[in-house]
């Protein structure tokens, strides 16, 4: 490549480290080699650049997913092999894009084939900012669908695409300012899966590209401990003789173990590196502490119901599918999908994306590519029938209907609607099954719920109650048994804490049962509920009497403080008009 035309034309800019003159399409790669090698003192030896790693896909199936996240850049281009030399922008051809002369040539040779398809030039791909939406280039919905994941493809590249998660990224909230003012602190990103912890560390990236910050990627899961050290000497050099941060993004940050953990903590309290983790675990206990106490904790909540239902409306739109609404009308195929070719258009009814919403319990990714395969599905079985029957009518055209979104998030083959009858009908059986003292019955219904995606601490939450409901006084150690559960679910999440749960079903199963305490006070509420008139006062010998006034009004007067009496005191407890009432005693009133 050195001798074409085009590079002999290229401006030269000279190395800051070695001051070499070369062309500036490749001093990026020249530079990474060049710090490597100043800092290590040992010339020559090979470039060594992690990788950030494949993110295990969470439904199996999908096209293209081999690529998968591997290959997945944070946003603006930047990764380890391709730090931001902002310095050698001007007057690059390809300044848009900033690397290596060899992914810079690939870039080029990407923009014929996306261009192929109908891509406009320039349109970016899904990481980089504002480009989501141009990323589902294509013609038809297949061909939208064709390579990464959907949600990989969708991922937003800036704050204003971001949905949710307004408790840490609203308008005045102190990451909001300072992501605007580029004043990164060391951050955990602690939140569950899909709800969007990479993607707020790509936008992180390509906000902090503006002022010539460097981001580099690494995976607890595949990264070793040397390529933390490589990427901290890269850091040490960049900042000592460029004056540039870095920021080092480390996903799944819990899988370091804490020896590997020690390695960058000394770096991230000299500022070296900005440290990012994002993790799915409980910080507390999977972060050293030396370390967290050196980052700031973001705490990213399950996206809702209805941010969900926004990321999937707008994944709908990019791909051109028309969502029927209750009382939309189609008549013929003219009305359907925007998208301009021969395909059938495809049409979604609005309960499947709500019913999608819903399943995928906050989790974006799992949403997408539950939508992903539904759509999938439907066009490899509409290649054999286009006859779709659309509110009675039937129209040429493919429909995606609610059954067929929950085939699409089908887990570990059990559908377990965790937002409808099925959540109910399991926790109900489960609880039917320990009050029967059927321990193999209550696990199976545990199983059932927990196989099928149901959140432990919702179980661990009816434990609870079921301990004070069923167990009661028969068994006081039930309660403090729940409580234990659910504090150990809440700590260790899945799939760990599916056998404190399991523990504790069988425990319950097991434990004698005694209702005394539930139906006594279901016997109070009901006196309470069926009184009536005015509730009887507080007798005056029950009432504290804490100023003269009180005292001279006959409160607390003639109380008999029991500690005083050796033998039982004779004392009325209750109102006068519920005198002798034993709630114990009383059928449910
Ligand atoms: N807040 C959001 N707004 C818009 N899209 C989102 C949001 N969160 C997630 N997504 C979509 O879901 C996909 C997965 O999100 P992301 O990788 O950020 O999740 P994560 O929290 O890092 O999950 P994991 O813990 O599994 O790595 C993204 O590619 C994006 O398409």
């Amino acid at each position: 490549m050195e001798g074409t035309g085009a590079q002999q034309e290229a401006p030269l800019v000279r190395c800051p480290v070695c001051l070499w003159e070369l062309p500036a399409a490749h001093i990026n790669s020249h530079l990474d080699g060049c710090l490597q090698d100043s800092g290590a003192g040992k010339g020559g030896e090979p470039e060594r650049s992690p990788q950030p790693s494949s993110k295990k896909m969470r439904l199996s199936g999908l096209p293209g997913e081999s690529s998968g996240e591997g290959e997945e850049e944070p946003a603006g281009g930047s990764g380890p092999n391709a730090p931001v030399f902002s310095l050698f922008h001007k007057g690059r051809a390809a300044a848009a894009t900033p690397g290596t002369p060899g992914r810079a040539a690939a870039a080029h040779r990407a923009v014929p084939a996306a261009a192929a398809r109908g891509r406009e030039p320039g349109a970016g791909s899904a990481a980089s900012p504002g480009g989501h939406a141009a990323a589902l280039s294509g013609e038809t919905v297949a061909q939208k669908l064709e390579g990464k994941p959907l949600a990989d493809k969708l991922r937003p590249g800036t704050l204003g695409d971001y949905v949710g998660q307004d408790q840490v990224l609203g308008e005045q909230t102190l990451l909001r300012s300072l992501l605007e003012a580029h004043e990164i602190p060391s951050l955990v990103l602690w939140g569950p899966p899909g709800c969007g912890k990479t993607t707020l560390a790509h936008i992180i990236a390509s906000n902090s590209k503006k002022n010539g910050t460097r981001f580099v990627t690494l995976s607890a899961t595949s990264a070793k401990t040397n390529d933390v050290r490589d990427v901290i000497k890269q850091a040490e050099n960049e900042k000592r003789l460029l004056k540039r941060k870095t920021i080092l993004f480390i996903d799944e940050i819990h899988r370091f173990n804490k020896s590997q953990q020690d390695t960058f903590l000394p770096h991230v309290e000299c500022g070296t590196v900005t440290l990012i983790g994002a993790t799915t675990e409980n910080p507390s206990f999977q972060v050293n502490s030396a370390l967290l106490s050196r980052c700031r904790v973001i705490v990213l909540e399950k996206l809702s119901v209805e941010a969900m239902e926004t990321i999937l409306m707008r994944a709908i739109k990019s791909l051109g599918i028309r969502v029927l609404g209750q009382d939309e009308q189609h008549t013929s195929s003219a009305n359907g999908s925007d998208s301009k070719s021969s395909e059938s258009p495809v049409y979604i009814e609005e309960k499947a994306v709500s019913t999608l919403a819903y399943l995928c319990d906050g989790d974006a990714r799992t949403g997408l590519n539950g939508l992903q395969l539904a759509v999938q599905a439907r066009l490899t079985a509409g290649k054999t029938s286009h006859q779709a029957s659309i509110q009675g009518c039937s129209v040429d055209g493919v429909l995606i209907t609610e059954d067929h979104v929950k085939e699409g998030l089908q887990r570990s083959h059990i559908l377990y609607d965790r937002a409808g009858e099925e959540h109910y009908n399991c926790i109900s059986a489960l609880h039917k099954s320990m009050r029967g003292s059927d321990e193999n019955a209550s696990l199976y219904w545990l199983a059932r719920m927990l196989e099928g995606g149901e959140d432990p601490l919702y179980v661990a939450r009816r434990l609870v109650r079921f301990a004070s409901e069923d167990i009661g006084l028969a068994d006081p150690l039930a309660l403090t048994q729940a409580v234990a559960t659910y504090q150990g679910c809440h700590f260790i999440g899945m799939p760990e804490c599916e056998v404190i749960l399991a523990q504790c079903v069988v425990y319950f199963a097991r434990a004698p049962k005694s209702i005394e305490v539930y139906s006594a006070y279901s016997n109070v509420k009901a006196c309470l509920r069926n009184h009536q008139g005015p509730l009887p006062p507080v007798p005056l010998h029950l009432r504290n009497a804490p100023t003269r006034l009180m005292k001279d009004l006959g409160y607390g007067k003639d109380y008999k403080y029991n500690p005083m009496y050796q033998e039982p005191v004779e004392q009325e407890y209750l109102p006068e008009e519920l005198k002798g009432v034993d709630f114990f005693k009383r059928q449910k009133m």
